[in-house]
């Protein structure tokens, strides 16, 4: 089938009797409308549309090399440099749409499944591996355009180097049984970010394995039984744009992930207690560079979205003659700029890897992974210190509509802006700093990629000294 449109996606997502767990109750009825998602489904039906844009046709989709049939180019295997900087440019027009909000969306799992299936020759001939099981499930997902969500990281009880897990009842999810059928988990996984909105769960193990019970490497259907996301309180606070300008469109679950023994069928299994592979799978693989492409394109877009939304501030209450305006500003654009030249030179320096794809550079994104979680956070605080009491003096939509909007017009308006102008920018800032949504995506920057320490770490001992 060619890539699919918004409405395709939710209605496959509603059909799924997937178990999801929301404020103590099982979810009932489509979860496309269900207040805790219906913002984010609505946002990423909005991308599979652009899929379906005439004028876009060619950006946003390829011709696949088993059916003819277009399909999403964050499944392509790029083998040229003009394959990578398609990529990117579709990435980036994807994450316009969502200023970079959807951490989340499909073309970062869609990525990360291209690059695993190419490097499928890492498991050739090794003991319980099958290459085959991944490369056909790639194929399926593309020609299917499934969406996922992923967990790799085991729950947080114990995280001293020396912690081995010996409950009687498993916490973190292992392999318990191997049955005709297939591999039977029990235990859990944390974090599924849209866990419970998407097609499939893809779950690998996080390395550092020494126990074969936890090593694996499989995809499953989120209705599978015995699964099942227990979500956080959701951070969209209400559903008008005005009120709540981001997390209205944009606020994504982040689900914990209980296996029930399930049971993964013998075709969905790429690996299992194999300690070697799972310790070294996702390191040899094209995983990093490919992942990390996807990650610095969408937050080029957001940095954007930063600048756009500071520099609207400094003009509304015209603060722009301050020398620290000037400094906060240029700090601003030295995240842009900074993040940019790497890209470009991830993709200038890309050469065809041992698998035969077109791979960026893994130093120059590795460099902009390091970067990125320290300067997110301090932009944040720029727009806090800016912003400064516009950032709570912020009325709702309601209030615009009643009796005191003449007040609110006389007291609320900016050098720039009318009242209910400046507010609105200020409610962007607001859901962008300091709402509850807002704090959630500073977290996400700072963790989504893993332990800031040990991402520095991984550049240390592999970065070439001349
Ligand atoms: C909003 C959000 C969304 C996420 N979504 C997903 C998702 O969709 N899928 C997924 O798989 N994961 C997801 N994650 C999880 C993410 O991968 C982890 O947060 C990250 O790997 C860090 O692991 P942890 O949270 O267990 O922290 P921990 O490992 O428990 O770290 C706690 C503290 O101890 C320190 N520490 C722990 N171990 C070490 C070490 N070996 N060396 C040095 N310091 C150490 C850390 O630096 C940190 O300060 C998400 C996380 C967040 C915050």
């Amino acid at each position: 089938m060619p890539a699919i449109s918004g409405n395709e996606y939710i209605e496959r997502i509603n059909q799924l009797k997937t178990t999801i767990w929301y404020n103590g109750e099982p979810l009932t009825g489509e979860i496309s409308e269900h207040a805790a998602f219906k913002g984010a489904i609505k946002s990423q039906a909005a991308l599979y549309d652009l899929q379906h844009d005439p004028e876009l046709i060619d950006v946003m989709t390829y011709t696949s090399p088993k059916t003819g049939n277009k399909i999403g180019i964050s499944y392509q295997q790029p083998k040229t440099q003009d394959d990578l900087i398609k990529r990117s440019q579709m990435i980036q027009k994807w994450a316009k749409t969502n200023h970079g909000m959807l951490g989340r969306s499909p073309d970062y799992m869609n990525s990360i499944l291209m690059a695993l299936s190419a490097s499928a020759s890492l498991l050739e001939g090794k003991e319980n591996c099958f290459p085959e099981n991944l490369i056909n499930f790639y194929e399926l997902a593309r020609e299917k355009d499934l969406s996922f969500t992923h967990t790799f990281i085991n729950p947080q009880v114990n995280r001293s180097p020396f912690y081995l897990e010996e409950t009687d009842e498993p916490i973190a999810a292992k392999i318990i049984d191997e049955i005709d059928d297939g591999l039977v988990i029990k235990g859990a996984r944390l974090l599924a970010t849209q866990g419970g909105m998407t097609d499939e769960i893809l779950v690998i193990s996080p390395g550092g394995i020494n126990d074969p019970d936890y090593a694996f490497a499989f995809s499953i259907p989120s209705d599978t039984n015995g699964l099942k996301f227990i979500c956080r309180e959701s951070f969209a606070l209400g559903d008008r744009e005005f009120n709540h300008p981001l997390s209205s469109r944009f606020e994504e679950m982040d689900a914990i992930v209980v296996f029930d023994k399930v049971v993964v069928p013998w075709d969905r299994v790429f690996f299992y207690k194999n300690i070697q592979v799972a310790n070294s799978f996702l390191s040899q693989s094209a995983f990093r560079p490919f992942a990390l492409h996807q990650v610095i394109n969408r937050q080029i877009v957001k940095l954007e979205f930063i600048a756009s939304v500071t520099e609207e501030i400094v003009q509304s209450i015209d603060i722009s003659g301050y020398g620290h305006v000037h400094e906060k500003m240029a700090e601003i654009i030295i995240a842009i700029e900074t993040m940019k030249a790497l890209l470009l030179q991830a993709e200038t320096k890309a050469a065809v890897d041992e698998f035969g794809l077109m791979r960026p550079d893994l130093t120059s994104l590795q460099v902009a992974s390091c970067t990125f979680p320290k300067i997110y956070p301090r932009l944040i605080e720029i727009i806090q210190l800016l912003g400064a009491s516009g950032m709570v003096t912020i009325p709702t939509e309601s209030d615009f509509e009643s009796s005191i909007r003449k007040d609110l017009d006389q007291y609320l308006q900016s050098a720039k802006h009318p009242a209910k102008d400046r507010v609105e920018l200020f409610r962007r800032a607001w859901d962008l700093t300091m709402s509850p949504f807002a704090t959630r995506q500073t977290q996400y920057e700072r963790f989504f990629f893993g332990n800031p320490s040990t991402i520095a770490s991984d550049l240390y001992q592999n970065y070439t000294f001349n």
